[in-house]
């Protein structure tokens, strides 16, 4: 079983305005509520794949309801601690470019944190664990690190979606797969990335500091996937973009969900980048259907 924790979800408020200008008025052309936070899209983009998962991670309030019933009518399954502090809204504001205000999150108590740690040390060697997402600074930053010690105690394999400092800490423990974007793989070593020679030179470092697989993600450019001594890249499929929230979760939930059940490496990056450029080019994130039409047009050659 694929298991996703979002340790902070969001009700992601989409709203697309001409126009804007700031200290002044604007009125909507259109909005959207959407269940977000990264792990809730992998577990919806999971479900629609038909690969079985179970969503945990933190909710409460009139927003944490808000996403239960969402996801219960998707039919994804939940078992979320339920706390007592409100579930954020982040704001997805489309101007012509996109702008996003992500709320801080809850304060996370020690006994609502405590049961979440205690639905993961029942796991075992045949789950698959993706922790995605920002932490409530109430957790501290060294919580995903909490959450990595348990799964090395039940053998659960984990896959890590995260920047920075804390994505460094966790390569030691061998993910299964990591995913930073071009731009997060130059801010992790402080470097401006040139070429895709300088990607790879340094998404191969993520591998030799631990990690089992890497893709690197770059939006319309396409991605690269890293494992073992060899390099492939994938172009993406023409499309146009309508919201790229949720992207780079569909592209790691069509990953996990394609080596879940069965299918071999280059199929997982396939179907990985069509599941990412499917939910770019959707208002909400892909549909299964839109997903298989566009793994026809990823094409992947072996880089080195
Ligand atoms: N503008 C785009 N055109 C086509 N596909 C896109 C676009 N933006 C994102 N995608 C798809 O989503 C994947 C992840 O997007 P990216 O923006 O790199 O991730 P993240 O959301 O993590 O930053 C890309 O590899 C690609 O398959
Ligand atoms: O676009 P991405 O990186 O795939 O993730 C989008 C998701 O991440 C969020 O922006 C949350 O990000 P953080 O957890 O880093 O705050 C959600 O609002 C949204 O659903």
């Amino acid at each position: 079983m694929i298991y996703t924790v979002t340790l902070n979800p969001s009700i992601d408020y989409v709203v697309e305005v001409q126009d804007l200008k700031l200290g002044t008025l604007n009125r909507m052309e259109r909005d959207l509520k959407l269940p977000g936070g990264k792990g809730i899209n992998v577990s919806r983009i999971l479900s629609r794949l038909g690969a079985e998962n179970t969503a945990l991670g933190f909710l409460g309030g009139f927003t944490g309801s808000f996403i239960e019933q969402f996801l219960n009518k998707e039919s994804v399954r939940t078992d979320f601690v339920q706390i007592s502090g409100d579930t954020r809204i982040n704001i997805k504001l489309k101007h012509g470019e996109e702008t996003e205000i992500n709320g801080l999150g809850p304060k996370i108590g020690p006994d609502e944190s405590a049961a979440l740690l205690h639905k993961l040390s029942t796991l075992n060697g045949e789950d698959i664990v993706v922790l995605s997402g920002s932490v409530p600074p109430s957790l501290g930053a060294g919580f995903y690190e909490r959450l990595i010690a348990v799964c090395e105690q039940t053998g659960a394999r984990f896959v890590i979606d995260t920047t920075g400092e804390a994505l460094l800490r966790a390569l030691e423990h061998r993910p299964l797969l990591i995913k930073p974007n071009h731009h997060e793989l130059a801010e992790l070593f402080g470097v401006t990335l040139e070429s895709k020679e300088d990607i790879i030179t340094y998404g191969r470092k993520l591998l030799e500091k631990g990690a089992q697989h890497v893709l690197i993600s770059m939006a319309g450019e396409g991605a690269f996937l890293i494992a073992g001594d060899k390099v492939y890249h994938a172009n993406v499929p023409s499309g146009t973009v309508r919201n790229s929230v949720g992207a780079g979760d569909s592209m790691i939930a069509g990953f996990v969900g394609t080596l879940a059940q069965g299918g071999d490496l280059l199929e997982a990056f396939r179907t990985g980048v069509a599941s990412g450029s499917a939910t770019a080019f959707s208002d909400d994130l892909a549909t299964g259907e839109k997903i298989e039409q566009l793994k026809g047009q990823v094409a992947i050659s072996q880089w080195s």
